[in-house]
């Protein structure tokens, strides 16, 4: 992957990082389109839309959570985005979670290779993880993953009761499905809070951050 587009584009996203960060990402990316002609990680294989569509949607996700926290990554694929917020944010404990373990052997290596500390990738269904892990993350998140109903759902019994949770989504929805959304997460009490929109550099699409608390705590 070319350095010199990369960071444009992190700098037309108005994010800042590290030169070492910039290499880990490319570490990150080369190992990802060479596992990639092997075993099935991803369907992005084109250089620019892994800065993009990857690494870049992964940064702002980064950026937006703030310092320190205990988060978990929900359907975390390839390790899309703990891989790269664990690189932007080395001391903060995230724990990475796939149904599938080729993903996940995959992002030990990567974890090992960036010598990682305080980072969990575990080959397991979300729904497993109620049995050790209740009450324990502060942020949960995930993309590509579920519908919000499923994500908060499955989540919500291993959040902190101070915690929240962040989908990270595509443009906002219409007004219909945003209300129907509501109600559904207001069955679970659940609470939409916040919708963070943004753009992907060089006109590449629209994304959003939808932060959600329960009810009693927003
Ligand atoms: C479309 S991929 C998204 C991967 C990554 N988050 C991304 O945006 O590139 C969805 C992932 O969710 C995982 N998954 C589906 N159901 C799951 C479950 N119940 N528990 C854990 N992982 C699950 C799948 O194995 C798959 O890797």
């Amino acid at each position: 992957m070319n350095s010199v587009f990369l960071r444009k584009c992190i700098s037309e996203a108005g994010l800042e990082i590290t030169e070492y960060q910039i290499e880990a990402l490319i570490t990150f990316a080369e190992e990802l389109k060479k596992w990639n002609q092997k075993i099935n990680l991803t369907a992005i294989t084109n250089d620019d839309e892994i800065a993009i569509k990857h690494l870049v949607d992964a940064l702002f996700f980064a950026n937006f959570i703030g310092t320190c926290e205990t988060v978990l990554d929900i359907g975390s694929g390839a390790g899309i985005p703990s891989i790269p917020l664990k690189i932007v944010k080395p001391e903060m404990p995230v724990v990475s979670v796939d149904a599938v373990a080729k993903k996940i052997h995959f992002q030990r290596h990567i974890a090992r290779l960036l010598k990682f500390d305080h980072f969990e990738a575990l080959h397991v269904r979300v729904e497993e993880l109620q049995k050790t892990s209740a009450n324990s993350f502060d942020v949960i998140t995930s993309r590509a993953f579920s519908s919000l109903e499923t994500f908060v759902r499955l989540g919500a019994p291993l959040l902190h009761e101070s915690g929240r949770m962040i989908a990270m989504k595509g443009p906002i929805a219409d007004k219909e499905t945003q209300l129907k959304d509501e109600e559904l997460l207001a069955d679970l009490g659940f609470k939409i809070i916040d919708v963070h929109s943004y753009s992907l550099p060089f006109n590449s699409g629209k994304r959003s951050l939808i932060l959600i608390k329960p009810c009693k705590a927003a």
